[in-house]
């Protein structure tokens, strides 16, 4: 049981590096993918299974929980570990990507964001100080700084003065936290897709200190192509000795070139928001089970996997409760997706600690179909 949070790097091949975040409540293997539980539940999912499938540690998120319970009404009833039914290490996002993305009647300034609430109309405010008292309040083992994150494209002036506003809010964010031994706050890289904004990013970063740092202002449209040209260098602004935190990535081909690229932690709706549409992603490519293609298939959706779905039910099966709309169409995808990505997780892991990384690439990319299968 360690009081206090570290990250111990055990092996490095190439860029990318494998290792263990220790927290008072569990260990987080690193390169990890960190399944999304918005609103208090990864959806579809009763967290003993969230952890079966390898999950260390679950996102939550502090735009959903400050509109719906309330951040207060969590903490009342002992936090959000207990609220959940999650003892392990949660991360919580610090509210304003969420806020840009799906509250209305907007108002940003230096202060912060004044917004309504997309459930009820009803007027909040997120500062750095009152999201670090939310998170707080939830009492999430790593707290995200608050920050702006821009929609991309847009003009260097415009990506320069958003990152440079992020920067001091990020120093707030770091003063607003306080003292809090076990508990990890992480700075948020921003500076668009312009190499030298995101050096002057870092450096600020840098100079206020953090247990972490994440890479934001990625997956937002940008493209893979330029958000791996931003990830051949960014990841090297960080110190080295820390975790580096990919937001919002992604597909299994993204995750497989950040963790390249040296990146350690990543989250995504993808695996279970796609899982709900029917979409399964495999070992070989995606599968969408919609297809009328596999009404008479009796083979499993992928031979390799040990999740319940691929365990105990065949592709016609799949295809039937997903046509039909039936909830375990959901649980059974959304099960088969995160033990898919971290099964992937776990063969990244073992292929840096052997040396053998470029192998490992080599051989995903090469079993890939491009398209449905
Ligand atoms: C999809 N692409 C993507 N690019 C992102 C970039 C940023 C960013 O620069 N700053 C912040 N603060 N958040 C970002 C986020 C949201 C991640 C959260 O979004 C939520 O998933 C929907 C989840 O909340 C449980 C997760 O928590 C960390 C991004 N998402
Ligand atoms: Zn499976």
């Amino acid at each position: 049981m360690v009081e206090r949070f570290s990250f111990e790097l055990s092996a490095v091949d190439g860029a990318a590096r494998t290792g263990v975040i220790h927290t008072p409540r569990g260990e987080i293997r690193t390169p990890a993918f960190m399944p999304v539980g918005t609103a208090g539940t990864v959806k579809a999912m009763m967290p003993e299974s969230v952890r079966a499938t390898g999950a260390d540690i679950l996102l939550g998120n502090t735009y959903h929980l400050m509109l719906r319970p309330t951040a207060e009404r969590i903490a009342a009833l002992g936090g959000l570990h207990r609220f959940m039914n999650w003892e392990r290490p949660i991360l919580t996002d610090s509210g304003g990507f969420q806020v840009m993305s799906l509250a209305s009647l907007r108002k940003l300034t230096e202060e912060g964001v004044r917004f309504a609430s997309h459930i009820d109309g009803s007027k909040h405010m997120l500062t750095p100080e009152r999201s670090m008292e939310i998170q707080r309040l939830l009492g999430s083992d790593i707290v995200m700084a608050f920050d702006e994150c821009p929609a991309l494209p847009a003009e260097d002036k415009v990506v320069a003065e958003s990152m440079r506003m992020s920067m001091r809010w990020a120093r707030r964010s770091r003063e607003a936290f306080g003292d809090r031994p076990g508990h990890a706050l992480f700075g948020i890289m921003q500076g668009g897709v312009t190499r030298d904004l995101r050096e002057e990013s870092a450096a600020a970063l840098r100079e206020i200190g953090f247990e972490g740092y994440a890479i934001g202002g990625l997956a937002v449209g940008e493209g893979q192509a330029a958000m791996f040209g931003v990830l051949d260098y960014a990841p090297g602004f960080l110190p080295e000795d820390k975790p580096r935190y990919l937001m919002g990535v992604g597909k299994p081909d993204d995750i497989v070139g950040a963790v390249e690229r040296g990146v350690d932690m990543m989250d995504c709706v993808l695996p279970s928001r796609s899982g709900r549409t029917g979409q399964a992603w495999t070992r070989r490519g995606s599968v969408n089970l919609r297809n009328a293609r596999h009404r008479d298939d009796p083979r499993p959706l992928d031979e390799a996997c040990t999740c319940p779905a691929c365990r105990s039910y065949s592709r016609a099966y799949l295809h039937h409760v997903v046509k039909a709309d039936e909830i375990i169409g959901s649980m059974l995808l959304t099960w088969h997706n995160l033990q898919y990505y971290q099964d992937l997780m776990a063969g990244l892991r073992a292929a840096i600690a052997g040396g053998r990384l470029a192998a490992f690439v080599a051989e995903f990319h090469a079993t890939r179909a491009e398209g449905d299968i």
